[in-house]
């Protein structure tokens, strides 16, 4: 597995080693022992699993209390998939950083605890699964608009149609407005 910290370091890009043969492939996807080397000493207690077909965007999702680390992959198709740091206190604040997350690249991102997360579906249809280091807590859900224009996220969109979002997400609050972590 390599281990790469993107240009908002706490959130890490991860290539697994892809074993290949006549039958297809294996990949380790997680081991506790290089990830608590590698990104931090911390514990997974949900995984969660999604589908959705193109032009879907869900996020920007955020708890906060209870805030979740979330460890994503594609599993079948592709998504731009964007992390927004919401810690007041990082120099990253209000950042944000986005990556092609495929079943072909097969690639795994860290989204530590303290930010917002959503991804933008570019296949057909996209399952996206993630390891979740606290439970869900539906209270503390917040949602931030995908498209604030603080924020001004560079989402991959195609040109024929506008994101479908649910009503959730239609209803973001602004980042200026949104609760944020200490
Ligand atoms: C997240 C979640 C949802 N649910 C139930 C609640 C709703 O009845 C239904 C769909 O939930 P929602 O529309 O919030 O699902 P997404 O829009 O995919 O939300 C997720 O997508 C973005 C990208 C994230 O990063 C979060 O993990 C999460 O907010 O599943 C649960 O029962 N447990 C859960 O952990």
């Amino acid at each position: 597995m390599k281990y790469k910290p993107l240009a908002i370091p706490d959130v890490v890009l991860m290539t697994p080693k892809i074993f290949a043969d006549q039958r297809g492939f294996f990949m380790e996807t997680w081991r506790a022992d290089g990830f608590k080397k590698k990104v931090g000493d911390y514990s997974f207690v949900q995984d969660n699993c999604s589908k959705s077909t193109r032009g879907i965007l869900r996020g920007l999702h955020y708890q906060i209390r209870h805030p979740q680390g979330k460890l994503v992959r594609v599993t079948s198709g592709a998504v731009f998939d964007v992390a927004v740091d919401l810690r007041k206190t990082s120099v990253n604040f209000g950042k944000w950083v986005g990556v092609v997350l495929s079943s072909e690249n097969k690639q795994l991102l860290w989204v530590p605890p303290g930010f917002a997360h959503g991804f933008y579906v570019l296949s057909h249809e996209a399952e996206f699964e993630y390891k979740c280091t606290d439970y869900y807590n539906p209270e503390s859900e917040r949602c931030i608009r995908w498209d604030d224009p603080v924020l001004n996220i560079d989402w991959p969109l195609f040109t024929d149609a506008q994101p479908v979002l649910s009503p959730k997400d239609e209803a973001g609050t602004s980042f200026n407005t949104a609760e944020v972590y200490p």
